[in-house]
């Protein structure tokens, strides 16, 4: 994990934006580099569509104009951080238990960057822990299904539930996070299918084909780089 190349990540993708722009903001510390930079150029007519109330109260603290998908259901640009960024540049992503918002707002995105310093980049995804948001009401028969479908996976470890120091996490849904340590995940595509089917499952942290370019950050300056 390293700041400068976060910081280097999120102010280069901040000069994808222009003006009149609908902009995604996405969630974490290094998207929260890139609403720091993007407020920094005050480009007229902005708006902005947050994927968590934590990245809204950022944006807000900064001046910038904060829109809803309701409001403007198609987003010209979503800038978000990531947890992983493997081959294609496939993601795993909800670290911060904001996925739901975020795959929302990248799937209404006419165009996605992910911004990540260069320890996110990794060869297979797995080694982070896949995030899975499930409905709090049976939650524990949703984990055994879950658990179900990791093992079909050659994935033998149970998801567990995500603890906060008072309890569990909750997401801005309302709903609570299990973490799916899974070493490596061989076929993405077909887990991020069979996760969905699973009712109770709200949404994974599997971002597959949705990533238009990856800006990596490194101490000197970024990289680029395309599905
Ligand atoms: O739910 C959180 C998001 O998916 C974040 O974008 C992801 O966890 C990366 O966060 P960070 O930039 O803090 O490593």
């Amino acid at each position: 994990m390293s700041d400068i190349q976060k910081k280097n990540a999120g102010e280069a993708a901040a000069a994808h934006v222009e003006a009149g722009m609908v902009v995604g903001l996405g969630t974490g510390s290094t998207a929260a580099w890139f609403v720091k930079a993007l407020a920094a150029r005050g480009l007229p007519g902005l708006r902005c569509v947050p994927t968590s109330e934590k990245t809204a109260d950022l944006a807000r603290e900064l001046g910038l104009t904060l829109s809803t998908l309701e409001d403007t259901p198609r987003i010209d640009l979503t800038v978000d951080g990531a947890d992983e960024v493997g081959p294609g540049l496939a993601l795993i992503k909800g670290g911060g238990a904001a996925l739901l918002r975020e795959k929302l707002v990248w799937e209404a995105s006419a165009c996605c960057i992910v911004i990540a310093d260069a320890a996110k980049v990794v060869p297979v995804l797995g080694i982070f822990p896949l995030p899975i948001e499930v409905v709090a009401f049976g939650h524990k028969t949703t984990a055994n299904r879950i658990a179900d479908v990791l093992i079909d996976h050659d994935i033998n470890q149970p998801a567990r539930v995500r603890q906060a120091d008072r309890g569990l996490v909750r997401t801005d849904g309302g709903n609570l996070i299990y973490d799916a340590g899974c070493k490596a995940i061989h076929d993405p595509v077909r887990l991020a299918d069979d996760l969905k089917l699973i009712t109770g499952v709200v949404e994974h942290g599997l971002f597959l084909d949705l990533a238009d370019l990856a800006i990596i950050g490194t101490d000197e300056g970024f990289e680029e780089r395309l599905p």
